[in-house]
């Protein structure tokens, strides 16, 4: 199994790091010929606005909708805002480049500026029981999930910080910032299935 992370802006480095940790082939993808041969792709999070307009300086955004029509991809924080259909943006910027492929709206910095970040235990569907420490750093909040969109975590008070539809997977936060590998291994276990 080979997995790509976008690695145009942003905490890519970390999630390689993981990904090889568990044993798994990790590449960075700067260019439309990186995705070949690929079994899914993670897009990590930064800057949306910057990952976007790169993505559209590289030619990247047909070949990315192309890859993820069918393949696992995975968007945590900014890669999160650049999966979905639609977003909301506090400071009125809605017109950066979006993939748009996964059916959710989202809502970017709905968690305040850098300062206010922070590290709470979420319940996540998948993980029965046993929280997960999520980091988030100015991070998006998902407004709405439409259609097969499903709601897989969600914060103390009721707030969702996760979805996942079909071969989509989107977080809000940074599980590559922990030690802690499950939403990794999940990924993985996704492209398996
Ligand atoms: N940690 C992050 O990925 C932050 C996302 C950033 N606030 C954005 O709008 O793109």
């Amino acid at each position: 199994m080979k997995i790509g992370v976008l690695a145009l802006q942003g905490a890519f480095i970390e999630h390689i790091q993981i990904l090889r940790g568990l044993g798994v082939e990790a590449v960075e993808v700067r260019l439309p010929g990186d995705l070949e041969g690929l079994d899914g792709l993670i897009i990590p999070g930064g800057e949306s606005t910057t990952i976007g307009k790169l993505a559209d300086t590289y030619a990247l955004m047909s070949p990315l909708r192309q890859f993820a029509a069918d393949k696992p991809v995975w968007g945590t924080c900014a890669g999160m805002i650049f999966m979905a259909r639609e977003l909301h943006s506090g400071d009125g910027h809605r017109d950066q480049p979006l993939l748009g492929v996964m059916d959710v709206v989202v809502e970017r910095n709905a968690f305040g500026r850098q300062v206010d970040s922070f590290i709470t235990p979420i319940d996540v569907a998948p993980f029965a029981g046993e929280p997960f420490p999520a980091v988030f750093i100015r991070g998006p909040r998902l407004v709405e999930a439409h259609g097969e969109a499903r709601i897989i975590a969600r914060l103390a008070d009721g707030t969702p910080v996760a979805a996942q539809e079909g071969h989509w997977l989107v977080t809000s936060f940074h599980p590559e910032l922990t030690g802690d590998s499950r939403f990794h291994d999940y990924f993985v276990k996704m492209i398996g299935e």
